[in-house]
């Protein structure tokens, strides 16, 4: 069902445009070796800045190895659903998770598109059913999962009736309208009605959420009252369980909010994902998990069944842990000024490593194997699992819920499932038992089994450990795009999100599920493993790309080179030319423009600089147990509206690193320029350090803008204060240390 490979058309023209590529990565990484060799040899050897800037272009060097060992054997998945629907009777069911954290920077409405879009997928809805994990404890949320249950019960049959594509409706409403002329009478009716009906129901929603009318905590509510988001008991309720087993009817419906205890470490995102994997196994323990962010709407009504063609595959599905698909956004923002589409990098480096042994896991839009998620290795399916489905060892593993248990075996043992006779709401008090804080004591989950904890980016190190089984993963990437998400809204909620990356990425990095770790000690192929740097390594590509900066300015200051001089300057110069050329290709190839590519390559620059730096000075801190990092949730907004692609600057530590590195570059531009250095005993800087000084204030431009801007558009007057401060010092101990 699902073919891997480019037997497509236009097979030559591919092949040319691979070619052409491959010599330009080779043509770089030689520069980078001859500026390397140069150094070495060169007369001026030994002395800090060179050691450093040695240091600093070996670790470029190697980060490009990196990128062109991931990008350089791409895949791609091809899948037919139509085949798959010719076994209708054994499609297996799915449990789809949904998790949502703050009722506040997650507006309840968004959550509500997301599983409606997820009520309405295209495949038996008895085979289906929605969780949906709220962090927040919000009586606002549930408020509106049960209102937008009601609105389903019309949506999901036009939907169907009417083969709409969108069925998250706010994107169907605000995509589609009608013409009154083309369309049949029918349809026009109820389209309007079913607008009423939604927008009845935002209204609702948005009522209560921002407390325009009094909302009784009585009734079904009343477990909410005396309720704190960090202090309460477990609160479960099934909204919906489709008791007639209708493969027409409704997917089951659940609303989740695991137990918080105030001094009790929850773990965040992968402790929520942990509790929706074991209520979902007592429930309803589908072999397949959907794992979506609540912001994640279907795009494509028939995803479940595209996914399941390549899980499902006769001949290499059962290697396959887990399906990607990739993270698109529907608001994002034109040209990618924050550079936070990501376009390129799934086009050329997550496509790549599909060719390897799989895309990393991404932390949503992704369908797992609940076996795998279990702790399963690959050959283990078809042998089976002897000795380990005994009870003790189980409850060792899984914790002591009887029912769990029961449930974990079955799902371990490869038993077949019957979809008949499920009622979730006979499991409410087991339910409640496995969400609750101390469940996890002393078992496998977190550690070898669910999620993985211990970093902020728990995503990655959760793929890690599954393929260091010897699992692969595969892309799915089928027409339409299967999900889109709500890209970060402006530069403040990138840069948060940002630095929660780079700083749970580089605990991973050092922790034992690293790549390297997988290599050595797991079945994490060579390339494959290489190709997990291109990500583990964002904080560290930070540090050495801050100390490069800083040597720049540090030379200019004190009248040496970093560059090399006479003939040798020209390295350099074509690195930098021939880079920006095949980068600029790369971004027209794809059909971006030449402002998108420019907007991600000055976004590269700053958000290693800023973002990421800061992430790995907070996971230095963590790492040597002086501080905790927390998972900052990136705000979600309900409209494009506000975003109009200026930055905006706030007291952020991020944003300090920047304006500080701005300054500095200035300072360092202006000494250079009236010739103030305070040594004459350096080798001189010349035009290479100047021309690299400015490409960097050219990049940093937003920065200077906000400096001499007003209002959220504006640097703050204290992180100017502390920026002038850190440059002083830094043009101070560069003038007295030479
Ligand atoms: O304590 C928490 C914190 C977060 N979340 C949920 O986690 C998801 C991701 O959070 P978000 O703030 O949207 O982070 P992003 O940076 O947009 O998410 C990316 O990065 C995360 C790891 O850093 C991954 O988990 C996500 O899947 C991936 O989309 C959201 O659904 C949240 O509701 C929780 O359930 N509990
Ligand atoms: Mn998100």
């Amino acid at each position: 069902m699902a073919n891997q490979g480019c037997d497509l058309p236009l097979y030559e023209k591919i092949w040319l445009k691979r070619t052409f590529e491959r010599l330009i990565d080779s043509l770089i990484l030689v520069l980078l070796l001859l500026l390397l060799s140069y150094r070495v040899f060169s007369s001026n050897s030994f002395t800090f800045p060179w050691f450093l800037a040695f240091l600093c272009e070996s670790w470029f060097t190697f980060t490009w190895i990196v990128i062109l060992n991931s990008k350089w054997s791409p895949a791609i998945t091809i899948t037919h659903p139509e085949r798959l629907l010719q076994r209708i009777s054994e499609l297996p069911p799915v449990d789809l998770l949904v998790t949502t954290a703050d009722a506040v920077l997650e507006p309840p409405i968004i959550t509500v598109n997301t599983v409606l879009s997820l009520l309405a997928l295209d495949y038996p809805a008895n085979k289906l059913a929605c969780y949906v994990s709220d962090d927040g404890c919000s009586p606002f949320t549930f408020y509106a999962l049960v209102e937008a249950f009601k609105f389903a019960k019309f949506w999901v049959p036009f939907c169907k009736k009417y083969k709409v594509q969108l069925r998250a409706p706010f994107r169907y409403f605000s995509e589609v309208t009608i013409n009154k002329s083309e369309e049949l009478p029918e349809f026009h009716q109820e389209w309007l009605h079913m607008k009423d009906n939604y927008d009845n129901l935002s209204l609702k929603i948005e009522q209560v959420t921002r407390k325009t009318i009094p909302f009784q905590l009585d009734g079904e509510f009343a477990v909410f009252s005396n309720t704190d988001q960090t202090n309460h008991p477990s609160i479960i309720k099934v909204i919906s369980e489709n008791k007639d087993n209708l493969s027409d009817g409704l997917p089951r419906l659940i609303y989740i909010s695991r137990q918080k205890w105030p001094h009790y470490h929850h773990n965040y995102k992968a402790g929520a994902m942990n509790v929706l994997t074991r209520v979902s196994g007592l429930m309803t323990n589908a072999p397949f998990m959907l794992n979506l962010d609540c912001d994640m709407i279907v795009n494509n009504p028939k995803i479940v069944l595209h996914a399941l063609c390549i899980l499902m595959d006769s001949q290499r599905g059962k290697q396959v842990a887990f399906v990607q698909c990739f993270q698109q956004f529907y608001d994002g923002i034109k040209d990618d000024p924050f550079g936070n589409q990501w376009v390129t990098a799934f086009e050329y480096i997550i496509q790549g490593m599909a060719g390897l042994q799989g895309p990393f896991y991404g932390g949503t839009n992704t369908f797992h194997r609940r076996n795998t998620i279990y702790g399963l290795y690959p050959d283990e399916i078809e042998s089976g699992i002897k000795g380990k489905l005994e009870e003790n060892i189980l409850i060792q593993q899984f914790g002591s819920s009887q029912e769990f248990i029961k449930s974990a075996a079955h799902t371990l043992g490869g038993i077949a499932y019957s979809a008949n006779d499920i009622t979730p709401s006979n499991f409410i008090e087991a339910a409640n038992q496995v969400a609750n804080c101390e469940y996890e004591y002393g078992t496998c989950w977190g550690k070898q089994v669910g999620w993985l904890y211990g970093s902020i980016s728990e995503d990655v190190p959760t793929g890690l450990n599954i393929q260091r089984k010897g699992w692969r993963s595969e892309c799915c990437t089928p027409n339409p795009i299967a999900f889109t998400g709500c890209a970060p809204g402006g530069l403040l909620s990138t840069m948060i999100q940002q630095k929660r990356w780079a700083s749970g990425l580089t605990v991973v990095f050092f922790g034992k599920h690293s790549p390297l770790m997988g290599m050595l000690f797991g079945k994490i192929q060579f390339r494959a493993g290489l190709s997990y740097f291109w990500l583990t390594n964002w904080g560290l590509r930070a540090a050495f790309l801050v100390s490069y900066v800083a040597l720049l300015a540090y030379c200019m200051i004190t009248n040496s080179s970093v560059f090399p001089k006479g003939l040798g300057l020209w390295i350099p110069i074509a690195l930098v030319v021939i880079y920006n050329v095949h980068t600029l290709l790369e971004h027209l190839t794809i059909g971006l423009s030449i402002r998108h590519w420019w907007n991600n390559q000055r976004m590269c620059v700053m958000r290693t600089t800023t973002a990421w730096f800061i992430g790995f000075l907070s996971a230095m801190l963590k790492l040597s147990g002086i501080s905790d990092t927390v998972f900052e949730i990136t705000e979600k907004e309900n409209s494009t509206a506000s975003a109009d692609g200026r930055f905006t600057f706030d007291e952020s530590p991020a944003f300090v690193v920047g304006t500080t590195i701005l300054l500095v570059h200035l300072t360092a531009m202006l000494i250079n320029f009236w010739g103030f250095q305070t040594t004459h005993s350096g080798n001189g800087s010349g035009l290479g350090e100047f021309v690299a000084s400015t490409y960097l204030v050219v990049c940093y431009w937003p920065y200077l803008k906000g400096l001499f801007a007003r209002g959220k558009y504006g640097i703050p007057l204290s992180t100017i204060c502390k920026s002038a401060v850190f440059a002083f010092l830094f043009v101070h101990f560069s003038t007295t240390n030479v």
